[in-house]
């Protein structure tokens, strides 16, 4: 195995999500995809990547710490050459920390200079010595010593205090620092649970059944799925059991005629397909026509064909549409505070201004969409997001207006071991410290 090598690439693809704005998943399985490391080097790298990004708001702590030079001022290959080499340093046992150094240094030369090599070294080795009593803030300041100790910034923390108390938001930043599982879905429209198994065995990637979806499968060893045969027939898609979930709740019979107004890439579509049977209906839109294209090209690699595919912007109303569906989905736009163990990014890439518009955006999606349904309809509201603005106080608002509209008991249509006090209220919060998904909020309203 070639650490050095895997540290240059780590090096290389942190830099590109830093500097250039990439998303941290979609850039890590391109070049991985496209590399020629062996498999052990490609999970190192991984690893380096998404551990460095997870930590940054440590790291940048311990990096002012130690150095003379402000973080602002600072190259910026220089400062994700020492937040690659901290993150080793601190978080990873199996190289060596003079390795570290030595490496982080040689990098400096290459993509730096001279000069800014010797800093790095400095620095780096200061962090060594000292690496046992780094510590983090002083308490005194609570969301201060949070935000660093979890790497979250700081406003999101004082949300959460806010919204959860310290306790639960702690426990939450600790499960948003861990990997997440890598789940699939079987398509029972290509093929049977047996099967895909047996095809997962042959190609050497281990497997555990999911914690509530019977569809779902926990797999390991595979860092380029996409290559796979089994997925290129369509046997099974990449999902999240918080997003399943959806599906489930839905609940769409053979026949339904339902509309995704947010339907991208659409995952959810195509499950909700593949639960109907593929008989039926889905209009599945979006207000962007490159997204679309991925829908209909994933339909076609899941044997699905009652999805249709339509731009259209939903904070317009089609009255062509009205009280036609017997389920509309409003998959919202959201602040996705929910998926900070998977896309590592998110967490210093989103600004609070981020979240400040979107209500409103849900709100006029959900009352669109709202108008479409039948009258005994299911009209599902879910984001990916941990936020009481973008969730429960959207729907809360929505019915206070809405007088034909209530939340339906859901109990009946989630998986017994699944703890969701709020079932029979007819909503579901889910949290990556207590159901070890993504952070997700579901609920299920019903039209009278
Ligand atoms: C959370 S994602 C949907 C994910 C999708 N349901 C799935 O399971 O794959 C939200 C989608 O809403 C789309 N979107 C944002 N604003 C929109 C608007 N005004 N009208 C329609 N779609 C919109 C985004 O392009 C994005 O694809």
């Amino acid at each position: 195995m070639d650490k050095n090598w895997a540290r240059e690439e780590a090096y290389l693809i942190l830099n590109n999500i830093i500097t250039k704005d990439a998303y941290s998943n979609i850039e890590i399985r391109k070049r991985l995809n496209n590399s020629n490391l062996e498999k052990l080097d490609k999970a190192l790298v991984t690893e380096i990547v998404n551990g460095t990004l997870r930590n940054l708001i440590y790291i940048d702590w311990i990096i002012k710490k130690f150095s003379n030079i402000k973080l602002e001022k600072m190259d910026s290959s220089i400062k994700n050459i020492l937040r690659c080499g901290i993150y080793q340093i601190m978080f990873l046992d199996k190289i060596p920390d003079s390795a570290v150094c030595n490496e982080s240094v040689e990098l400096a030369k290459k993509y730096s200079s001279f000069g800014s090599s010797k800093f790095v070294n400095g620095l780096l080795r200061s962090v060594v010595r000292s690496k046992e009593k780094i510590g983090y803030p002083d308490k005194s300041d609570l969301s201060q010593f949070l935000s660093v100790r979890y790497s979250h910034p700081k406003w999101l923390v004082e949300i959460w205090l806010r919204d959860y108390g310290v306790e639960f938001a702690e426990e939450l930043m600790i499960g948003n620092n861990q990997v997440p599982p890598f789940i699939i879905r079987l398509n029972r429209l290509k093929t049977t649970k047996e099967e895909l198994l047996q095809h997962l065995k042959a190609s050497g990637i281990t497997y555990r059944e999911g914690l509530y979806n019977e569809e779902a499968i926990n797999i390991r060893g595979t860092s380029s799925i996409e290559n796979l045969e089994i997925f290129k027939k369509g046997y099974f898609s990449v999902q999240d059991e918080s997003s399943m979930l959806v599906g489930k709740i839905m609940n769409p019979k053979p026949g339904w005629r339902i509309i995704d107004v947010c339907s991208a890439p659409g995952g959810k579509a195509a499950h909700m397909a593949e639960l109907m049977n593929n008989e039926g209906f889905i209009v599945c839109r979006d207000i962007h026509e490159h997204k679309l294209e991925l829908i209909n090209k994933n339909s076609n690699r899941l044997g699905i064909n009652i999805i249709e595919t339509q731009l259209f912007d939903a904070k317009d109303i089609d009255e062509s549409y009205l009280c036609k569906a017997d389920g509309v989905l409003v998959d919202a736009p959201c602040s996705g505070l929910g998926l900070l163990r998977r896309k590592t990014d998110i967490r210093w890439k989103k600004k609070p201004a981020d979240l400040h518009e979107l209500p409103k955006l849900q709100y006029r999606i959900l009352e669109n969409a709202s108008k479409y349904l039948k009258k005994g309809g299911v009209l599902l509201y879910s984001t990916c997001t941990l936020n009481k603005k973008e969730n429960m106080d959207i729907v809360r608002n929505f019915l206070a207006s809405n007088s034909d509209f209530y939340l339906d008991n859901i109990k009946s249509l989630i998986p017994q071991n699944l703890y969701a006090p709020n079932a029979e209220e007819g909503f579901l919060e889910l949290y990556p410290n207590v159901h070890n998904t993504d952070g997700f909020f579901i609920a299920r309203i019903k039209k009278r």
